[in-house]
């Protein structure tokens, strides 16, 4: 199972400070919508010239106007953008049809998503990658039903599968490396006080199970 650090919430310095220390423990590094929309394309362009060795996972959330936000996060440098589960089915067709002229990919957010039909009529569309995600808000109000969200994706055939939203050294421990792909770890890295050390620890956890 891959690891993917979260970079949210964060200002640029921080960005570039924990990329820095982190490097050599993660596989993938995403770029949080908040800092995308604090810092633009601006950020996934630096980090991707600092940083060329290291996949990029461009966070857009986008819901409409596929073809020219997977353009921008593809042209940064992006080797996946996000869309959400709800977007119209266009917009996903627009988005897959980018990502296969950069031979990138799109990943598909979850959030909220709870009707395995709509997932299983994504895959029709050609989706490939998802992720199961629980929110910073829901989190806060006590949701930690992340990782048994896992039906969602039941019975999809050559799927990459992402789980995110409150995913720690602790609950590494509980993640079926069967199912999930990658991890995506946001604070539970970005907020502790050696973040490299934890890192570490959660990526010996997900290698003790691949
Ligand atoms: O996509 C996100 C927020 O929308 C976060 O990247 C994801 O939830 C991981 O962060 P954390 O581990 O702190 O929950």
């Amino acid at each position: 199972m891959k690891l993917q650090l979260a970079l949210d919430r964060l200002t640029q310095e921080k960005c570039f400070a924990l990329i820095q220390e982190t490097a050599e423990v993660v596989d993938i590094v995403e770029i949080g919508t908040g800092v995308i929309k604090e810092y633009g394309m601006a950020i996934v362009r630096d980090i991707h010239k600092q940083f060329p060795d290291k996949s990029l996972f461009v966070d857009m959330k986008t819901c409409d106007a596929g073809r020219h936000e997977a353009y921008q996060a593809f042209e940064a440098g992006a080797s996946y953008v996000t869309a959400m589960a709800f977007a119209a089915d266009q917009t996903i067709q627009d988005m897959l049809l980018v990502a296969k002229e950069f031979e990138g990919e799109i990943v598909i957010d979850l959030l909220n998503c709870s009707d395995p039909a709509r997932v299983r009529a994504l895959y029709e569309l050609g989706a490939r990658h998802f992720c199961l995600h629980i929110g910073k808000d829901m989190q806060s109000k006590g949701d930690t039903s992340v990782l048994s969200h896992i039906d969602l994706v039941d019975g999809l055939d050559g799927v990459t599968i992402y789980i995110a939203g409150g995913i720690n050294l602790e609950r590494a421990h509980y993640l079926d490396a069967t199912r999930i792909d990658v991890a995506i770890v946001g604070s539970g890295i970005t907020a502790n006080n050696t973040p490299r050390i934890e890192a570490q620890a959660i990526r010996s956890v997900l290698m003790s199970k691949s």
